[in-house]
């Protein structure tokens, strides 16, 4: 069996009052590509902090990262997990431009407070220009319109060749050429990187993801193979919608959908 990227073992999460998710048990292993779907407040973002050392599981659960039953620290995870999330949008610095957030991404912080070296900033600046936004580099980051910031933010992730991208609705807020070309992007690297990716549009689902969970009201629903799960029926069940799944040319697409029940 192939060495694990993350294991989680009976996890209950809280946030607040609120109990989030309920008896997660879950392995990432080296080779696979995960897809996270599920409606809204079903947890996939709580999930994926989990994922990423920001929440803690109660109650005996535990996470455990690349193969080891230690506690791997947080900055050992940072260091190997990249992790593009909407809320970074947030959380930068008015004044910083989006160069100096790509190159944030090399020491897994916001904003910078080390010494960029030239050669860092020459793989941010080719990093920018791979994913068609070179012209933003001297912009404020602060100024992007919404998609801009999000193509940011998806080369501050790549910039440090993480070993595992987490990806939290990526595409979201982005136009079709965009989301395209990030997706195209996406794949190229997934040969040299492991995903998960939360969405809530199967068709954003490349072929290189190998294997989908789904959430539903905090509890897995099924996890496994992509073609065994995305079926009408499992995603009907999942999404509680009558849905029809199709595949077209290696990607996936709900064709229809009756929000009426799955039954
Ligand atoms: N800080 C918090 N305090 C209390 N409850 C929270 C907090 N953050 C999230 N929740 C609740 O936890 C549940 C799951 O939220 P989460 O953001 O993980 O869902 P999600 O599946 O990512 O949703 P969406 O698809 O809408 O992004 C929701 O009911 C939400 O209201």
């Amino acid at each position: 069996m192939k060495p694990f990227l993350i294991k989680v073992e009976n996890a209950t999460v809280y946030r607040g009052d609120n109990q989030v998710l309920t008896g997660i048990n879950w392995t990432h292993r080296e080779g696979e590509n995960w897809a996270v779907v599920g409606n809204n407040g079903c947890g996939k973002t709580t999930f994926m902090k989990l994922l990423f050392g920001e929440l803690l599981p109660i109650d005996g659960g535990e996470v455990f990262w690349f193969n080891s039953r230690e506690w791997y620290g947080l900055f050992g995870i940072r260091e190997r997990v990249g992790f593009v999330s909407a809320e970074f949008q947030k959380n930068y610095d008015q004044n910083v431009t989006a160069l100096e957030v790509v190159e944030s991404g090399f020491f897994s912080s916001i904003g910078l407070w080390e010494e960029v070296q030239a050669t860092q900033t020459h793989k941010a600046q080719a990093e920018m220009e791979h994913l068609g936004i070179p012209h933003l580099a001297s912009r404020r980051f602060f100024d992007l319109s919404y998609g801009e910031a999000r193509r940011v933010l998806l080369a501050r992730a790549l910039v440090h060749r993480p070993q595992l991208l987490v990806l939290d609705e990526p595409c979201a807020g982005l136009d079709i050429p965009t989301r395209e070309r990030f997706l195209d992007s996406l794949a190229k690297r997934a040969r040299r990187m492991s995903l998960i990716y939360v969405t809530h549009h199967i068709e954003e689902i490349l072929p290189a993801i190998t294997h989908v969970l789904l959430l539903k009201n905090g509890r897995i629903f099924a996890a496994g193979k992509k073609q065994d799960l995305l079926t009408s029926d499992t995603f009907s069940e999942a999404l509680d919608c009558r849905a029809t799944v199709q595949e077209n040319d290696g990607r996936f697409w709900i064709t229809g959908c009756q929000p009426d029940g799955a039954r």
